[in-house]
């Protein structure tokens, strides 16, 4: 049953027609890569189904409920959350207490929100560093802080924005099987990444963004032989060069 929908989604800016009539649905449970060229308007597309942005025209649905231009917080409070692309943690209070912040001010009713982010500490790999403040942690680590923080407001929906850009491959193999955890745990995972080898080991289906419009969308192989994604996303100098950790179709 869809989760997340989205019907006759457009969104413009003055004369930029960032998001053109696009309409999608996404299942309980599904993992779903989102890709296309440098604005697309992968980022906008995602700022309408988080409250950021109201759409010109269409609707949003989460679970049957319209959520179209109710604002981050009531969105967040009915379970979908996005993870910041550049990941900015409170410097001078520690990883627990940066989770709890996400367990106390993410809307939803969670019971014991320091034992709920120390939870999800553990499922990210930093318990460990829990009663320490993030100054001196890794890319990869603030990364699975950045995870952590969102996984402690409880959520059903998970929107990751760029969450392997920036990483070494170590760290973004631990990403990936990271998101596979999530994913197993249950949630709905819609993200946005070009590091084509993170979002097509992750996602069941892909969907393409080109000028606005949804171009495309299948399971990762379908995309990666799609002619009109190929020309438009994959096989461009875009798409190659923000994957260095391994090979995308039309190389
Ligand atoms: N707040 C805004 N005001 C005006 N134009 C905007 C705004 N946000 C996005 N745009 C424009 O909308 C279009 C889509 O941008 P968007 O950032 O959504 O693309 P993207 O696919 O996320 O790109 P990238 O991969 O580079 O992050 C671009 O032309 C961009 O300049």
């Amino acid at each position: 049953m869809a989760l997340l929908e989205g019907e006759n989604l457009t969104k413009s800016f003055g004369g930029v027609l960032a998001v053109d009539d696009v309409s999608f649905s996404i299942d309980r449970g599904e993992s779903v890569g989102l890709i296309g060229p440098n604005g697309a308007g992968k980022s906008t597309l995602f700022r309408l189904i988080t409250g950021v942005h109201e759409p010109t025209e269409g609707h949003i649905f989460l679970d049957g409920d319209e959520i179209t231009g109710k604002d981050s917080h009531d969105i967040c409070h009915r379970g979908l959350v996005k993870t910041h692309q550049i990941v900015r943690p409170f410097e001078h209070m520690t990883l627990l207490e940066n989770a709890t912040v996400g367990a106390e001010f993410g809307g939803r009713d969670v019971d014991d929100p320091r034992e709920k982010a120390y939870e999800s500490l553990e499922f990210v790999s930093l318990d460990h560093l829990a009663h320490t403040e993030p100054d001196e942690l890794s890319v990869g680590a603030l990364k699975r802080l950045e995870i952590a923080r969102v996984l402690a407001t409880d959520p059903d929906v998970m929107l990751f924005d760029e969450v392997a850009g920036g990483l070494d491959t170590d760290e973004t193999e631990a990403i990936v099987d990271l998101i596979g955890d999530i994913k197993e745990s249950g949630k709905t995972i819609f993200l946005i990444d070009h590091v084509m080898r993170a979002l097509m080991s992750v996602s069941e289906r892909v969907f393409v963004l080109d000028n606005g419009q949804l171009i495309a969308r299948g399971s990762p192989e379908e995309i990666q032989n799609n002619q009109r994604v190929i020309e438009a996303y994959l096989g461009t100098s875009a798409g190659r060069d923000h994957d260095a950790t391994g090979p995308v179709a039309g190389d």
